[in-house]
């Protein structure tokens, strides 16, 4: 298990990262979200020990991340780091040997690889004649080349097309069920819904949320919609009783009604003296909304100099 403990990094009078806390269970997968310049990359960076912290610590099963932690990590830096004008097989097989694999094994695993993330026929390329996607897959290979202990990916779906972004999805999944503990920062946050057991976003450098995506979606702001096959003048008369709003919806005479959720069943059964129901539930937020909402709202700095 990864574990960050009140993690502290300032450049000159920027705090990039304030007491951040949170840890990376084997066989997890957790999203890092936040805005830009939130300290996502610095986090990782210190994480795989390429940078070291003002103060606090990251540990890896209790260990501090010395070279023999290190190797047990695949990373993919946000600067990426691949030598262009090396030939991806010879890159990648290099790495596996960096990291004790014995030479079968080694082209075993590159070719295992390059397979999976569809790149095998550029394997006698130079990386700087790849597409930028395909560097992109090259750098996945060379994180997960050597069967990590843990993957820290710094915005890894990012240039992906989408038949690459499944793949790396699945990929992901596998090796979450092999045991494998996975940090992976990412703006993209349905893929961070879809992928993620726990999201860690931070904020100015501070943790905000560390849940559950079905945690962080249950807290959020819980609205209900209904939707009917009648007129929206009927219809306003009882989103006035429930405080409720009412709009067309995308069908021919359909109307939407939204509101708190107050009375659910009495609303239900006035709906059906008016029309068919077609739906009737609360609305889920997605995590891109409740991204929003949490990053727009002031920090608790800015609450207090009001
Ligand atoms: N080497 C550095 N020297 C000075 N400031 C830095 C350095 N590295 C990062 N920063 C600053 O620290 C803050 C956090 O940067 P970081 O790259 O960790 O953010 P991020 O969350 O990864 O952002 P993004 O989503 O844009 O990649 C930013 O304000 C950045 O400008």
């Amino acid at each position: 298990m990864l574990k960050i403990n009140q993690l502290t990094k300032t450049f000159g009078s920027l705090k990039a990262v304030n007491e951040l806390s949170f840890e990376v269970p084997d066989g997890e997968i957790v999203g890092f979200v936040g805005s830009n310049g939130a300290g996502k990359s610095t986090t990782m960076r210190i994480s795989m020990g390429v940078l070291s912290p003002t103060s606090g610590s990251v540990t890896w099963n209790g260990q501090p991340i010395d070279r023999s932690v290190q190797r047990l990590f695949g990373y993919m830096p946000e600067e990426r780091g691949l030598y262009p004008k090396m030939k991806v097989g010879e890159q990648l097989n290099y790495l596996a040997r960096l990291h004790g694999l014995d030479a079968p094994s080694a082209k075993q695993a590159v070719d295992f690889w390059t397979e999976t993330l569809g790149v095998k026929k550029r394997i006698n390329d130079e990386v700087q004649k790849l597409s930028l996607g395909n560097q992109q897959r090259v750098q996945l290979a060379a994180a997960l080349v050597f069967s990590p202990e843990m993957l820290i990916l710094d915005e890894p779906f990012s240039g992906l097309d989408p038949v690459a972004v499944e793949v790396m999805s699945e990929v992901l999944l596998e090796q979450s069920k092999a045991g494998i503990a996975t940090l992976f920062s990412s703006h993209q946050l349905d893929l961070v819904e879809r992928l993620c057991d726990r999201v860690v976003i931070i904020r100015e450098g501070q943790l905000i949320t560390n849940d559950t995506v079905q945690n962080i979606k249950a807290q959020g702001t819980h609205e209900f919609q209904l939707s009917v096959l009648a007129p929206e003048a009927e219809v306003a008369a009882l989103a006035d009783r429930v405080g409720g709003q009412v709009s067309a919806g995308e069908a021919t005479g359909e109307s939407l009604l939204r509101w708190d959720g107050s009375d659910s069943q009495g609303v239900l059964s006035s709906a059906l003296q008016l029309g068919q129901v077609q739906n009737f539930g609360p609305l889920v937020p997605t995590l891109t909304e409740l991204f929003r909402e949490v990053v727009a709202a002031p920090t608790a700095e800015e609450t207090e100099a009001k």
